[in-house]
């Protein structure tokens, strides 16, 4: 469904990212990892057409973001930036604004209630006002808001960074469920594991083996009380 062909990167002079090609299926996960600064959200934002990347093509469905159009494309292909946006207003009236942009008209929905139940977060929340929200609150309701959007793909730049554990699993279950391919750089090793999909290492921009799952928590002795 969206195809990278040849992406290259550079910046101030220095090649980033060389040659990153590969495909992604329709509900397809495909983590993205490598050490810091080795160019993971440059190459999102390059696929979001958010900056231009110096070589390379990309596909949805075969057609180019120029024959698509660049708004129409960032709404069928959204990244989820990993810092906090500094937005006015509450989450409801962000999601509802959104579906008024003309990119955005006709476009079918998810249910965001659903989805902000299934992240661990109160209803209400959708209703105070952004700057209100904790951080780990933040990340999750953007998530919610832009999975409920229903774009063809999600570009996820570190999308559990701000959450605890539990909120941690509750966001890779609801993520996976949502039904929108899934691009996600994790730093968690143990992440790709527990979600399921494929795995591009950068600088390589090779598709490498998921890591080995996590040993079993090791048996603890139990220890007798000592007979008076
Ligand atoms: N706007 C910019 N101007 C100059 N250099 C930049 C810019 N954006 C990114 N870079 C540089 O490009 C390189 C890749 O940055 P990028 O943010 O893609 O890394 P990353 O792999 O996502 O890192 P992290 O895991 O720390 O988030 C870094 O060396 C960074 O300093």
């Amino acid at each position: 469904m969206l195809q990278v062909t040849g992406l290259k990167r550079v910046v101030e002079g220095q090649p980033i990212i060389e040659a990153c090609s590969f495909t992604l299926e329709k509900g397809q996960v495909l983590f993205i990892t490598g050490p810091s600064g080795c160019g993971k959200t440059l190459l999102m934002r390059s696929i979001a057409c958010l900056d231009k990347a110096q070589a390379g093509t990309l596909l949805l469905g075969g057609r180019t973001p120029e024959q698509i159009g660049f708004p129409t494309w960032r709404a069928h292909v959204m990244y989820v930036p990993q810092a906090r946006v500094a937005l006015k207003g509450t989450p409801t009236e962000f999601y509802f604004a959104t579906q008024q942009f003309h990119s955005q008209r006709g476009r079918p929905r998810g249910d965001l209630l659903a989805l902000a139940h299934d992240m661990g977060l109160a209803q209400s929340v959708l209703n105070q006002q952004w700057s209100e929200l904790s951080g780990g609150q933040a990340q999750r309701v953007m998530l919610c808001v832009c999975a409920a959007l229903q774009p063809d793909v999600l570009l996820l730049d570190e999308p559990t960074s701000a959450c605890d554990p539990v909120s941690t699993q509750k966001v890779e279950a609801a993520l996976k469920g949502c039904g929108v391919s899934l691009i996600w750089i994790t730093h968690d090793p143990e992440q790709p594991y527990r979600v399921g999909g494929s795995m591009l290492e950068l600088p390589t921009s090779r598709i490498v083996p998921l890591p080995p799952p996590p040993p079993p928590p090791k048996a603890v002795a139990q220890i007798q009380p000592q007979q008076p």
